[in-house]
């Protein structure tokens, strides 16, 4: 059964079971969005089925919210939890600083909100996302509708202060529409390439009026659960200590892939 998965889904589902060693019993949880996040959402509940445990889990998106419930997950807002003890996210990509590009879901603003209350963020990603310097996955910016053209000028003016004035701005479009966030605003895609200083760029960025949230997480992630496409499973500290990760989590995994593939 496990042979059903691509080897990239493999390592997601990986990573993902990399970061339940995290979860522990009674936790506030924010659970990301995204493919990998939804492994990890799977695998949560599996935990708590096994193992006979309970969190109060804060979903990034309606599409997690929806999956969390589905599957019996209890769920509860920001304003009835307060600090959450960790969240667990996907990204887009990620630097040695473990500095992230998310928002490929267009679910960066609510990820950000739940990763900045919690007192942890770890993220759960596969070896595609790893790079030396941050910038080649195009950086989401969620904006308002109202003033966008004026918008994208402030953007294209924050862009400029730090060397990425000719960086090409385009609208996220999914079957000839704009693509909206869950509040319902479009995204940008800013294809800068490379970026030299990420916090600057993020300083800049989040003086933009009109842009609602860019994809940039500087300093917010405290680990990395990371799985490369050869099945091997990491966590990569802020250090950059890499540690090869033993499950022991009590996981049958073929009974779980069966189930989890199924729906
Ligand atoms: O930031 C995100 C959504 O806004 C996701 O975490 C990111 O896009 C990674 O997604 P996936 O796990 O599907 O590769």
């Amino acid at each position: 059964m496990t042979n059903a998965l691509s080897p990239q889904d493999r390592a997601k589902y990986l990573a993902s079971r990399a970061a339940l060693a995290d979860v522990t019993d009674g936790m506030k949880l924010g659970l990301g969005t995204g493919s990998t996040a939804a492994w990890l959402v799977k695998l949560v509940a599996e935990k708590c089925r096994i193992h006979g445990i309970s969190v109060t889990c804060v979903p990034t998106s309606e599409a997690t919210g929806a999956l969390a419930q589905s599957l019996g997950l209890p769920l509860a807002t920001l304003e009835e939890t307060g600090t959450l003890d960790l969240t667990i996210d996907g990204t887009d990509e990620f630097d040695p600083a473990l500095n992230l590009i998310k928002g490929g879901g267009a679910a960066h603003l609510r990820e950000k909100i739940v990763a900045l209350s919690s007192r942890r963020m770890v993220v759960i990603t596969d070896a595609t996302k790893e790079s030396p310097q941050l910038g080649s996955f195009p950086l989401p910016l969620e904006v308002l509708d109202f003033g966008m053209s004026a918008t994208v000028g402030h953007i294209r003016r924050a862009l400029a202060s730090q060397g990425l004035g000719d960086a090409k701005i385009e609208q996220r479009m999914k079957n000839g529409a704009p693509v909206r966030t869950d509040e319902g605003n479009a995204v940008l895609d800013a294809h800068l390439g490379a970026i030299p200083d990420p916090a600057a760029l993020a300083s800049a960025l989040d003086g933009v009026t009109g842009l609602v949230e860019h994809g940039l997480f500087i300093g917010i992630a405290g680990k990395i659960c990371f799985a490369d496409l050869e099945g091997n499973a990491l966590t990569i500290d802020k250090d950059g200590t890499r540690q090869q990760v033993v499950f022991n989590d009590g996981i049958d995994e073929d009974a779980f892939l069966a189930r989890a593939q199924k729906g």
